[in-house]
């Protein structure tokens, strides 16, 4: 490829020369046979922009407030783990870049960057994201160090009781790197000569059993808002709001979990034509023509005006 990429497809396939073939797969991929990949990505596609004309656009001001934080336009940086395998600065990088333009970075509790060396880079405002293992002791002590280093909400992925079977994965017996965040309290290593360690991994340690009255139990050893990332039907937001959880992030995990799921922005889809959206927050962490589905009345107001009462009233 000639010269500096100008468009962000462009770096796929920088990263796709620059990466080892196990760790670019482990990025690219989605689960089993990528239907709902395809569909992530057609889906956008086929929402057409409706550009109104004679606006005055000299001025622009995209930014919002999430959780209180208010930040230069509704687009997050979402939890993805691992990012040494692809940077030797890893999430330190990711979390100055967030700085830098203004917005959340969510740290993956998979990060290889610890919570501390994240928290003391830069002035960016974090989010941590939780999977909650069998060794609970172990999941509460990453929220409690989290917490005390200034990560301002709990993101609790709920789409991962066991690890997507991710084929490329399994083929390349893909191996997780050792996760700085967990020394001294358990290995990434697994004694698995077949397919991904990655799934091994997750089998062996992520909490397949937590459900909904187990949000009590983060709910008790936590004063930061909890949101639940992974919604993908109607009946789970309401149930969400329901249980009190400070938000929800409607998300197929970018296919990763589940296949035959819906494209994540269809879901969204139907959830703001429904009086879900009146509950409370809908986050979603994608782009551009995002906007123009929701209009200013959901991602920005929405935000604004219930999220900081609901906000204020329980903090
Ligand atoms: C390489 C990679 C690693 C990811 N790691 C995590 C993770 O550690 N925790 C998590 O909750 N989600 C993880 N995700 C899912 C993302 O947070 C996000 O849901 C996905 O990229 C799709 O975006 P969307 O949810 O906005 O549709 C990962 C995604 C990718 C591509
Ligand atoms: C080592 C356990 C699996 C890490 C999973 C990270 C993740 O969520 C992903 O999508 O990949």
């Amino acid at each position: 490829m000639e010269g500096e990429p100008v468009n962000v497809n462009e770096f796929q396939e920088l990263a796709r020369l620059a990466l080892p073939k196990m760790y670019y797969d482990y990025y690219d991929g989605g689960a089993e046979d990528q239907y709902t990949l395809k569909e992530n990505v057609e889906s956008f596609r086929k929402i057409a922009l409706r550009p109104r004309i004679l606006v005055d656009v000299s001025r622009i001001d995209l930014s919002t407030i999430i959780l209180g934080h208010r930040i230069s336009a509704p687009i997050m940086i979402a939890p993805t783990a691992f990012h040494k395998l692809a940077h030797p600065q890893g999430e330190v990088a990711t979390a100055r870049a967030a700085a830098a333009s203004n917005t959340i970075m969510v740290l993956s509790y998979m990060s290889t960057c610890t919570v501390e060396e994240v928290a003391s880079s830069c002035n960016a405002v974090r989010f941590f994201q939780l999977y909650v293992y069998k060794r609970r002791d172990i999941s509460a002590q990453l929220v409690h160090r989290a917490e005390r280093n200034g990560y301002k909400a709990i993101v609790l992925t709920v789409d991962a009781p066991r690890l997507g079977r991710r084929e490329a994965d399994i083929k390349n017996k893909m191996i997780a790197p050792q996760l700085n965040n967990f020394e001294g309290l358990i290995s990434t290593k697994v004694d698995h000569d077949e397919g991904s360690n990655l799934e091994a991994f997750a089998k062996g340690t992520f909490d397949a059993s937590f459900c909904w009255r187990d949000l009590g139990w983060l709910r008790a050893i936590t004063n930061l808002p909890i949101l639940i990332k992974g919604v993908l039907t109607r009946e789970d937001a309401i149930k969400a709001m329901e249980v009190g959880v400070d938000g929800i992030i409607v998300s197929n995990h970018g296919a990763r979990q589940l296949d035959y799921t819906p494209a994540t922005i269809c879901v969204l889809e139907e959830l703001l034509n429904h009086e879900t959206y009146a509950l409370g927050h809908v986050l979603q962490t994608s782009l551009f023509r995002l906007f123009t589905l929701l209009e200013e009345k959901f991602l920005f107001s929405l935000m604004e005006e219930c999220g900081e009462e609901q906000m204020s009233s329980r903090h």
